[in-house]
């Protein structure tokens, strides 16, 4: 049996090997991340990473791994910003108000699939047009679901949470963890 992280976020990687989990290899799946006409944010996340976990190429045996992270603003969904000009868009929609960060995780082991949704909630504080200029120029919102990342500069927006902070950074593992072991993943073998 092996463990295939079907994810290029390099977050990903690092909060499994927080865990003490490394893969045996790294597959990301290429799939349409397009949501649905009218599609709520929850259900578009856990459909997203349902279908990022089927399409992920493993043996019989094998165990594949996968996420996917998703800023929503009531029904608005906030993928990873195009460009600069859309996670400026994002920030000001997210400023002084509370957003939702839902990131569901699928695993699979031959045709069984477990998913599970994690929502925090997030307070981003009302940003300055410093803030936002300064933070688009640092390129950290690129790659990230609503154009920013609570571990990076974008942590001093950000003055309260409620839920997972693995979670918001994209992949909570707490429930990671429980969903290897009933996949029959070795997790708590052979450590120190
Ligand atoms: C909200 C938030 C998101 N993110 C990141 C986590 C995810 O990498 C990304 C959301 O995009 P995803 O589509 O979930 O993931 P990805 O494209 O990076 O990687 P893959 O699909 O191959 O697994 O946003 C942070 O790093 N910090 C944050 O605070």
């Amino acid at each position: 049996m092996r463990l295939i992280l079907g994810s290029a976020s390099p977050r990903r990687r690092e909060l499994l090997a927080q865990i003490g989990v490394v893969p045996d290899s790294v597959l990301p799946p290429d799939i349409d991340e397009t949501p649905l006409k009218g599609e709520l944010p929850r259900l578009y996340c856990a459909r997203i990473a349902r279908e990022k976990v089927q399409a992920v190429q493993v043996g019989a045996d094998d165990i594949a791994l996968c996420a996917d992270t998703t800023v929503a603003l009531g029904r608005r969904i906030m993928g990873k910003p195009v460009d600069a000009g859309e996670a400026a868009a994002f920030l000001i929609a997210l400023g002084g108000r509370r957003h939702s960060v839902i990131t569901a995780v699928a695993v699979r082991r031959g045709d069984q699939i477990w998913t599970r949704e994690v929502v925090s909630a997030v307070k981003m504080k009302r940003l300055s047009d410093a803030e936002i200029n300064s933070y688009l120029a640092s390129n950290d919102w690129q790659g990230k679901a609503g154009g920013y990342g609570i571990q990076g500069l974008a942590g001093a927006f950000i003055p309260w949470i409620s839920g997972s902070y693995t979670a918001i950074m994209g992949l909570p593992v707490a429930e990671t963890a429980a969903m290897l072991v009933t996949a029959g993943y070795p997790i708590w073998k052979g450590q120190p």
